[in-house]
């Protein structure tokens, strides 16, 4: 089988094969010691602004599905916080297990969540994302931990439109989605500076994590684990454990917006 995935013969131990960067000193994504993290009072909060008008659509990638924004104009943004300047909103997606126990790509003290969500901005100091994800400072992804609990109303139109997307390169419309709607009540965060988790591994993102988790049923959960890797025709092949396991933090510095 030929390009990269989370399978045996393809997956992320793998990918410093085709992606040197992979054993680089800003790799995504990291174990979060909490006990290590440095409270910054110069640390800005969070501003993000998002109108649900630019949502665009959803589409099966063959790695998660993801939501794709209309990015040519600040309507949706990311402010403040560790970053300076404007980031809009690309895309989100998730990462999630083949069971609850496992699914996140960060870790809190070594615990592992069922599901991680990403929302992923791009710094508009350059003229384009494709520009941006190439540079130090181009990516901004706030990251959400999803924790098992109630269902989430929030997440239903998401999950509604996975029928629709079963299959890799399947999308469908996805129109007017407040994502806002996504984030905890609470916008504490970790920061550090990191990389895609998926290839290129780009050394390009600053990760914001929420320290306050979002809920998900065990129904919820299983109804990401319906989509498929696999494009239609081509067999049966559950989108499950597509996450990158922590990588070493190589002395990189872990910055908390609260004490
Ligand atoms: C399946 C491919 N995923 C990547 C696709 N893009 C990279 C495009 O390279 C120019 S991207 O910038 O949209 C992101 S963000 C992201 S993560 N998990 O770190 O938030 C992974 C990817
Ligand atoms: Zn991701």
């Amino acid at each position: 089988s030929h390009g990269w995935g989370y399978g045996a013969d393809n997956g992320p131990d793998t990918w410093e094969e085709g992606y040197p960067i992979a054993t680089g000193p800003r790799q995504s994504p990291i174990n979060i010691v909490p006990r290590d993290a440095v409270y910054d009072p110069a640390l800005k909060p969070l501003k993000l602004t998002y109108d649900p008008s630019d949502a665009k659509g959803i589409l099966n990638n063959g790695h998660s599905f993801q939501v794709d924004f209309v990015d040519d104009t600040d309507s949706s943004t990311l402010t403040g916080g560790p970053i300076s300047g404007v980031y809009r909103l690309k895309q989100f997606h998730c990462h999630w297990g083949s069971s609850d126990d496992q699914g996140s790509e960060h870790t809190v003290n070594g615990v592992r969540f069922p599901c991680e969500l990403h929302l992923v901005h791009w710094n508009t100091k350059y003229p384009s994302f494709g520009d941006a994800a190439k540079e130090p400072d181009g990516l901004a992804v706030v990251g959400v931990f999803l924790r098992i609990g109630a269902a989430n109303p929030r997440l239903q139109r998401v999950l509604d439109s996975f029928e629709s997307i079963k299959n890799k390169g399947k999308q469908s419309g996805f129109g007017d989605f407040d994502t806002r709607t996504l984030l905890p009540p609470s916008l504490e965060y970790w920061t550090y500076d990191g990389s895609l988790t998926t290839p290129p591994l780009l050394e390009s993102v600053t990760w914001i994590v929420l320290k306050q988790p979002i809920s998900v049923s065990p129904a919820q959960m299983e109804m990401f684990r319906s989509l498929q890797f696999c494009a239609e025709g081509e067999g049966v092949w559950d989108m499950v454990d597509n996450f990158r396991p922590p990588q070493p933090l190589k002395g990189r510095l872990l910055r908390a917006n609260f004490k």
